[in-house]
């Protein structure tokens, strides 16, 4: 199955279909991801994913602005997406919480906004507020307000398109039946060991762009349990990497892109940034891909546990 550089968005922009992850778990050296967008940047990448939560947007920024001074891109060529955290979901506070985004980047407007997640923390400017006994401070505000507060953002042009993130089928369709802006993209881990096929399959029946986070599964998390699988040696990946001529990590990235979703894997190594962006020129069949869909075990990387008390946790549902 052929597939495209690029997804047309109901809103009529573009979102290629690889972007460059700046997640970095706070392990991060400083100007590593200053280095790992400088980098995708010169090797083609168009699309950098970030969020307020990753404390990282300063370096970002600095990188997109030397790269358009050095003529390499212009702004418009750039997809920028980021996320509202949490602590942020009363909806006046929303655009507050954009505008900080946009001022780390650097930007006048980003190309996608998206709630982080669809539980809210107690408002302010620490992530994870907590109290005496060490317990997160949840907030309860309405999905659906929140939702207004982003469409107010759009209203403001400072973002182009708007989207959700760790959100289940009921959560998104709340949010569809109340909206006056529809989502655009929605943000879900997916790999071959999470395939989240209903959620996938119910966004874009609903022409909602899937983006696949931690679509490599992650594979060297600190986390990461006794005996869980790792994708990247697991024997069909390993064995149409070498039959293709390709990398473990490139037979993945193309699995998923043949799956119609948009992927935005991490890397802070230049070889391996160049590497995710090399999947156009190989192909899996159809019996490859059911080959791959076979790997699925339903193993999310990213369990949220911090929230599991609250009573939009989203993944007790699908
Ligand atoms: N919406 C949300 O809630 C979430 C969004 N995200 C977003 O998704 C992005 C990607 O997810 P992430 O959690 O980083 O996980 P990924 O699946 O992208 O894995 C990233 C890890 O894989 C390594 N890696 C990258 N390329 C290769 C390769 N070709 N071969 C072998 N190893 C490789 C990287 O190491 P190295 O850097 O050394 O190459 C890095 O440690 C995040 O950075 C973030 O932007 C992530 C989590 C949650
Ligand atoms: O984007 C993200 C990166 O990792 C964080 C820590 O678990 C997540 O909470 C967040 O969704």
């Amino acid at each position: 199955m052929p597939v495209s550089r690029e997804l047309q968005l109901p809103s009529g922009d573009k979102i290629p279909t690889v972007g460059l992850g700046t997640w970095t778990v706070w392990q991060g050296a400083e100007g590593e991801i200053y280095r790992a967008v400088k980098e995708a940047i010169k090797v083609g990448y168009r699309h950098i994913d970030c969020a307020w939560f990753y404390k990282n947007q300063g370096e970002v920024g600095q990188a997109i602005k030397e790269s358009i001074e050095e003529g390499t891109i212009k702004r418009e060529d750039l997809f920028v997406t980021t996320k509202v955290w949490n602590t942020a979901h009363r909806r006046d506070a929303v655009k507050e919480n954009l505008k900080q985004s946009l001022s780390q980047l650097g930007l006048s407007y980003v190309n996608l906004l998206l709630v982080h997640y669809p539980i809210s923390f107690k408002d302010g400017d620490d992530p994870y507020p907590k109290d005496n006994d060490g317990n997160i401070i949840f907030a309860y505000h309405d999905i659906v307000d929140t939702w207004k507060g982003m469409e107010d953002c759009i209203d403001a042009d400072l973002t182009r398109n708007i989207g959700l993130s760790n959100f289940n089928h009921l959560q998104v369709q709340r949010i569809i039946d109340a909206s006056r802006i529809r989502p655009s993209v929605i943000q879900l881990e997916v790999n071959p060991l999470l395939s989240n096929t209903q959620l996938v399959e119910y966004c874009q029946k609903r022409d909602i762009g899937v983006t696949a986070y931690a679509p490599l599964g992650f594979p060297n998390r600190s986390w990461k349990k006794k005996g869980e699988p790792d994708l990247l040696e697991e024997p069909v990946v390993k064995q149409l990497a070498s039959a293709k001529g390709k990398t473990p990590a490139q037979i993945v990235l193309r699995c998923l892109l043949q799956r119609g979703l948009i992927i935005i894997p991490k890397s802070s190594s230049p070889a391996r940034i160049k590497e995710n962006l090399e999947l156009f020129d190989t192909e899996l069949s159809e019996d490859e891909m059911k080959q791959m869909a076979a790997l699925d075990r339903n193993l999310r990387v990213y369990v949220d546990s911090i929230s599991a008390s609250h009573p939009e946790y989203p993944f007790n549902d699908f």
